[in-house]
């Protein structure tokens, strides 16, 4: 592959941030530790540890997380002789509070995430990322909602406030090959920092969509062990290592390793198994954030409701992350109209 970047790749593991969605906050402190120490042996660049939401996100609206955030990620940070510990924090669910607690845990890096068009209120929360001697990269979520001048308008944002990479984030795994060219393309052609990719694989594109995104010049890359991350899960991290070596680009991450820790340590931890099946596929063809599958079957389950009406209809609506109460309403609206 030819490469618009000579920056090196740098791999960050998420399935402890966006698998949490996918085991509903349900991580205990040994399952971390097992996870983090693997990877960390593995020679994993960043490791996310986080509510599924970011910190602060253990609440009512978006699900309450068995262990404390903070003791997971302390455990976490335990674990690492060489692996750096990441954290997400969206503006409002998390504070300035809960960054200065995981930094003083430990945590060397935070993606300040924002929907598409909302880069401003990351400004605070990059700011002072910085002034703590943290990385701080921005990620504009639900990046196919917004028009690319806009995308790029809004990363802009992010970059002046100091943001030292700037995300496209598919949040909806709904994205095609040709719509990622044309966002990191974009981005890559007017900002300075580095891009980032986070994908979905609701359409069955996450790895596609990740080499297009690395061809382009993306170098910051996400993906889950295992594919354990909201709707079906994210680019399969293990698979994704294995393709890039093939195409002789070798990151220093020890694939068997990462092998062993997927069938081992993350597999029997799954609560159920991130696949393409009638949600994550409806949420991926619909457009609708990954982290709306288990609340959109919940909520079809109170309502007598086919969950993928919900995720039409909350596609239809243009939902977006943090209105997680949307979806009692659209299904008791539907519930009404049977
Ligand atoms: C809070 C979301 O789960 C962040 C994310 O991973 C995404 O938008 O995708
Ligand atoms: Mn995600």
């Amino acid at each position: 592959m030819k490469r618009n970047s000579t920056e090196p790749i740098q791999i960050t593991e998420v399935c402890l941030r966006d698998g949490s969605h996918a085991v509903a906050h349900q991580f205990t402190v040994e399952q971390v530790r097992a996870v983090t120490r693997a990877l960390d042996e593995a020679g994993m660049h960043y490791i996310e540890v986080s509510h599924g939401d970011g910190l602060g996100g253990s609440t009512l609206q978006y699900g309450r997380s068995l262990v404390d955030e903070m003791k997971l990620i302390e455990a976490a940070v335990e674990q690492c002789s060489q692996s750096r510990i990441a954290v997400l924090l969206i503006p409002g669910i998390g504070t300035v509070h809960e960054l200065k607690q995981a930094h003083s845990l430990g945590a060397k890096l935070v993606r300040v995430a924002t929907h598409v068009t909302e880069a401003d209120v990351s400004a605070q929360h990059i700011h002072f990322a910085r002034e703590l001697g943290m990385e701080a990269l921005g990620f504009l979520m639900m990046a196919h909602s917004a028009p690319i001048d806009v995308l790029v308008e809004q990363a802009k944002l992010m970059e002046s406030y100091g943001a030292q990479a700037v995300y496209v984030t598919d949040s909806a795994g709904t994205l095609l090959p040709e719509e990622v060219r044309a966002r990191v393309r974009a981005l890559r052609s007017s900002l300075s920092c580095e891009i980032g990719f986070h994908a979905h694989n609701n359409l069955s594109l996450a790895m596609a969509n990740t080499l297009v995104a690395i061809e382009e010049g993306a170098t910051r890359i996400d993906g889950s062990v295992r594919c354990l991350g909201a709707g079906a899960g994210n680019t399969q991290t293990e698979a994704l290592i294995a393709v890039l070596q093939r195409m002789d680009m070798h990151l220093g991450i020890d694939l068997y390793k990462l092998m062993d820790l997927a069938e081992e340590v993350v597999a029997p931890i799954m609560h159920r198994v991130p696949e393409i099946n009638k949600g994550s596929l409806s949420m991926g063809y619909a457009g609708v954030y990954s982290s709306f599958l288990l609340h959109a079957e919940r909520a079809g389950k109170r309502f007598g409701i086919d969950p993928r009406d919900i995720l039409m209809e909350l596609g239809r609506r243009k939902a977006v992350g943090g209105q997680e109460d949307m979806i009692l309403d659209v299904a008791a609206s539907l519930h009404k109209n049977q």
